[in-house]
């Protein structure tokens, strides 16, 4: 995984292995937490969008399983504990769980990871972990939090993000910053948080279905598919989610990317929202000799947005959220490339590329699709390809 080399606070994270320091504090009385591997999803949305009332439907529907709701609010100033309610056979359980300050955002991560295994130590691993945000909370901040790197070792891994929109109120959100701060996108377009919710889901439920008109319904989803086209979105009436698995729980969405998505991200491309856009760039498949060129042009997107642009060509001002991708390589192999702002990963991917739709067996093009503020397409594609050759 690459990290941003300005920042302190992550590398400190992934220095050492949290999962070693729980043994190590245990003394081996635990059980192996390298059998278990959790997932943890980030659920999201603005005020009174319906988490509350999603996290208890998938409590009632995961009878029987074991999952802990870690609720990331701000308490008071002292408050130097989060509560989290476990639930167990149908009985939700409060637990403390010590973080060295009252905000989960801020201390989670020195200590979240840490906190959660040796809870989970304690308690025997969960099935799930979901984590929810506070109505303002932007998930860009925190899912880098909980994506351990794989060679860490860690029992928890980042299974994905979920928001919640509320179709009543969605679209006066986007065009109307009600009193939460915000900032000027380019263009003169303001970015909400509800836009910030909106592009960095994997998973997009667009709730409170029955107070809106067929009409005002079709009107917010394409809306958000406008701003993020890779997410999955469902709409729904009181948070009932009709599938929990690949919607909710069981995403992968940080280490599976599904070549399908991507060519939605295509088809869904419009410009109904003036602020967050996605964008899919075709990549030609490429030689193993180019990853190190692909890797560069990530760090200057990802960190240092700078987009490396030719000579004459103004550089455009702009900023990525999310980032998942699809590459071919010449020798038929795959890498699928995934980003969540400045921190992103080139993994392998697993069996060979699909043949060319010309049927020859070569390797199929590969895709990369990105979504934030300012994106031309054009002009992203053009210095993609150019760093390229
Ligand atoms: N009519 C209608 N009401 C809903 C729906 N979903 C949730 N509600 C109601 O909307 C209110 C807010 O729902 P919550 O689940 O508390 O929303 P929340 O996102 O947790 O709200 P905050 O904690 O304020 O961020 C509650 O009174 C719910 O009963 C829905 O689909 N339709």
């Amino acid at each position: 995984m690459n990290l941003d080399a300005d920042d302190d606070d992550v590398p400190q994270l992934l220095a050492s292995n949290p999962k070693d320091e729980v043994e190590q504090a245990l003394d081996g009385q635990i059980e192996d937490l390298n059998l278990v591997k959790v997932p943890i999803t980030i659920v999201t949305g603005y005020l009174g969008s319906g988490k509350t009332t999603l996290l208890n439907y998938i409590l009632n529907e995961r009878h029987g399983k074991k999952i802990a709701v870690i609720l990331n609010e701000f308490g008071d100033s002292a408050d130097i504990e989060k509560s989290l309610t476990v639930s167990h056979s149908g009985q939700q359980v409060e637990e403390w769980l010590e973080l060295s300050n009252g905000c989960l955002c801020c201390s989670v991560k020195d200590t979240g990871v840490n906190a959660i295994e040796a809870l989970m130590a304690r308690r025997g691993a969960f099935d799930y972990i979901l984590l929810e945000t506070t109505g303002l909370a932007d998930p860009g901040n925190i899912a880098p939090l909980f994506w351990v790197d794989e060679g860490l070792g860690s029992s928890i891994y980042l299974d994905g993000i979920v928001t919640l929109v509320d179709a009543k109120n969605l679209v006066r959100e986007l065009d109307h910053s009600v009193g939460e701060e915000c900032v000027e996108g380019g263009h003169g377009a303001v970015m909400t948080t509800a836009h910030l919710q909106i592009s960095h889901a994997d998973s997009i439920i667009v709730n409170k279905a029955d107070l809106v008109s067929a009409e005002e319904l079709a009107a917010v989803t394409a809306r958000v598919r406008a701003i993020n086209s890779v997410a999955r979105v469902e709409v729904t009436s009181h948070s009932r989610v009709p599938v929990l698995e690949g919607w909710l729980l069981d995403l992968h969405a940080y280490d599976r990317v599904d070549g399908e998505g991507l060519e939605f991200a295509e088809k869904g491309h419009s410009h109904l929202d003036p602020t967050i856009s996605t964008i899919m760039i075709p990549v030609p498949p490429v030689a193993e000799t180019h990853l190190d060129a692909l890797d560069r042009w990530l760090r200057s997107v990802l960190w240092e947005s700078e987009l490396p642009v030719p000579d004459g060509t103004m550089p455009p001002s702009f900023e990525v959220h999310r980032l998942k991708g699809l590459l071919a390589l010449t020798d038929g192999s795959r890498k699928v490339i995934q980003g969540v702002r400045e921190v992103f990963e080139i993994l392998d991917g697993g069996g060979p590329a699909e043949s060319g739709a010309d049927g020859s067996g070569g390797a199929a093009e590969g895709k990369l699709v990105l979504i934030g503020r300012g994106l031309e397409k054009g002009l992203f594609t053009t210095s993609l390809h150019h760093a390229l050759q």
